[in-house]
Order: C-alpha cells, then sequence, then structure tokens
C-alpha cells in the first residue's frame, strides 16, 4: 500500500500510475486541537447565516477576521500539505468544506457517515441546501471507490432523487456503495436517511477511472 493513498483501512489501489494525473498525497496528521480549530470555524459560518449584526460590529467583525487571517497566512502550504481532508477520525476528515460526518462504517462493501447538515448549509425554511446534499454524496462517493481498492475515479455525473426534506441540524445516515463495475466505469448508488430509516435522498453515480496522466 502506497503511503500516498494510505488509510486506517489499508484500502485503495498502490500503484500510482493507476491515480491518472494526481500527485502523491501523504496524508498530514492533525494536531491535537485541529478538530477544535475546523469547529470554530464552522460555529462561524453558522453564525454569518443567521445573525443580523449593527454596522459597527460588522466593522469589527471584519477587523478581527482580518486580524485572524494575517495570523493563518504565512502558514499557506501546497495541496496535500495539509491536514484538511486527510483525517479520517475528524468530522469531515478536517476539512471545512465537506460536510462535518463521521465514518461509521469504511470498507470493500461500503461506507456509511453519520452527522448532521448545520445551520450554513440551510437552503430554507430548516431544509439542507440540496447542492450540499450533492456534496456529501459527491464526497461519499469518492472514499466508496477508495474504500473498495479501487484506484482515484472523477465523478462522471450524481442523479440525486430529493424524496424528503432533509431537515438541519438533525442526526442522519448516509450509506453507499459500488454496486457494478465495468472497465473503468464504477456505478454507484447511496442513500441519506433519517435515524428511523426514513429515506430522505438517495443518489446514483457513475465514477470514472482515471487514464494515466488526467487531472
Ligand atoms: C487519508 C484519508 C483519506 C484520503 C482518501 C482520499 C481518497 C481519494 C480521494 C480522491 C478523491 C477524488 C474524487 C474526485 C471526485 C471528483 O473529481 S468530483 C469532480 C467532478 N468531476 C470532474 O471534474 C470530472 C470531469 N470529467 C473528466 O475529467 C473526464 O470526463 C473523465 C471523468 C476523466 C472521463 O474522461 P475520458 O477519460 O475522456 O472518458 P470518456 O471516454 O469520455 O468516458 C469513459 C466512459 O464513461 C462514459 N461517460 C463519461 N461521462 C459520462 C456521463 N456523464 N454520463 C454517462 N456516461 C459517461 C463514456 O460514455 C465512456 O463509456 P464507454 O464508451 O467506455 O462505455
Amino acid at each position: 500500500m502506497s503511503e500516498q493513498l494510505q488509510t486506517d483501512t489499508n484500502a485503495g489501489d498502490d500503484v500510482y500510475e493507476h491515480h491518472g494525473g494526481f500527485p502523491m498525497f501523504t496524508p498530514v496528521k492533525a494536531g491535537p486541537n485541529y478538530a477544535d480549530f475546523v469547529e470554530s470555524l464552522r460555529r462561524l459560518q453558522d453564525l454569518a447565516v443567521s445573525t443580523h449584526i449593527p454596522d459597527d460590529v460588522v466593522d469589527e467583525a471584519i477587523a478581527r477576521i482580518d486580524a485572524l487571517s494575517d495570523m493563518l497566512e504565512p502558514h499557506r502550504v501546497p495541496e496535500g500539505k495539509s491536514p484538511a481532508g486527510f483525517n479520517t477520525h475528524l468530522p469531515g476528515r478536517g476539512s471545512l468544506l465537506l460536510l462535518p460526518w463521521q465514518y461509521e462504517k469504511r470498507g470493500a462493501d461500503g461506507v456509511r457517515l453519520r452527522g448532521k447538515f448545520r445551520m450554513f448549509h440551510r437552503g430554507g425554511n430548516r431544509a439542507a441546501h440540496g447542492g450540499t446534499i450533492a456534496l456529501l454524496f459527491d464526497d461519499l462517493f469518492g472514499m466508496v471507490v477508495h474504500a473498495s481498492g479501487h484506484p482515484i475515479a472523477r465523478t462522471g455525473y450524481l442523479h440525486v432523487n430529493y424524496r424528503n426534506v432533509t431537515p438541519i441540524e438533525t442526526d442522519l445516515v448516509v450509506e453507499g456503495r459500488v454496486d457494478r463495475v465495468d472497465g473503468r466505469k464504477l456505478m454507484c448508488t447511496a442513500e441519506l436517511e433519517d435515524l428511523d430509516g426514513n429515506i430522505l435522498a438517495d443518489c446514483e453515480a457513475l465514477m470514472i477511472q482515471l487514464l494515466p496522466g488526467q487531472p
């Protein structure tokens, strides 16, 4: 198993040339306080979309956020050199982009995550924005492909069926798997459910393995 894609499940293809033009990523371990850092940023995003603050407080917030950004700026690193996205024990693998969900299962037969859509994922009337649901599925399928031992594949299409309104700030589960393989084409399916087993959305995706050099 290459260090490039090594995870705690040891899943994934180990020949770099099979991963298209992807660079070799060596997972970067998060420090003990990294999860708190990302959670603080998520809280800030929750508040940014759910407050109505006076202009003078806006001015002060801008100044403080800019000061924080100035503190972080010298620590910029190239893609793959940040802990963000590589720490499978953290919500959203430690990435602010990804849904802050955690793995309940990750194996060759599928991947299951549990978590909540946050306030900043709200699309209207306490429902999750449909685009964030597609993001959840898309990232899940990346991990499904990896956990099933296939080389990196990119999403050809995602077909999302929004079956019921998906609530924010409520524990939910999503589970997906590779259903069928046809050469480079991996047909995947997944369902998003509440804890009573009601399907909120389901998704079918075509994941396509990359040819050598494909970005
Ligand atoms: C340590 C902790 C954890 C870390 C662990 C990391 C895990 C590992 C992480 C990596 C994670 C990456 C996950 C990325 C997930 C995205 O990248 S999502 C980004 C959105 N997707 C994209 O940007 C893809 C853009 N598209 C492309 O790059 C190119 O279309 C592709 C996918 C490379 C395919 O191009 P191509 O090689 O020219 O293939 P092409 O001949 O067109 O198609 C191949 C076959 O698929 C079919 N096909 C292609 N598109 C479609 C379509 N839309 N509908 C139907 N059929 C289609 C073709 O008809 C053809 O079928 P056959 O004729 O072979 O039967």
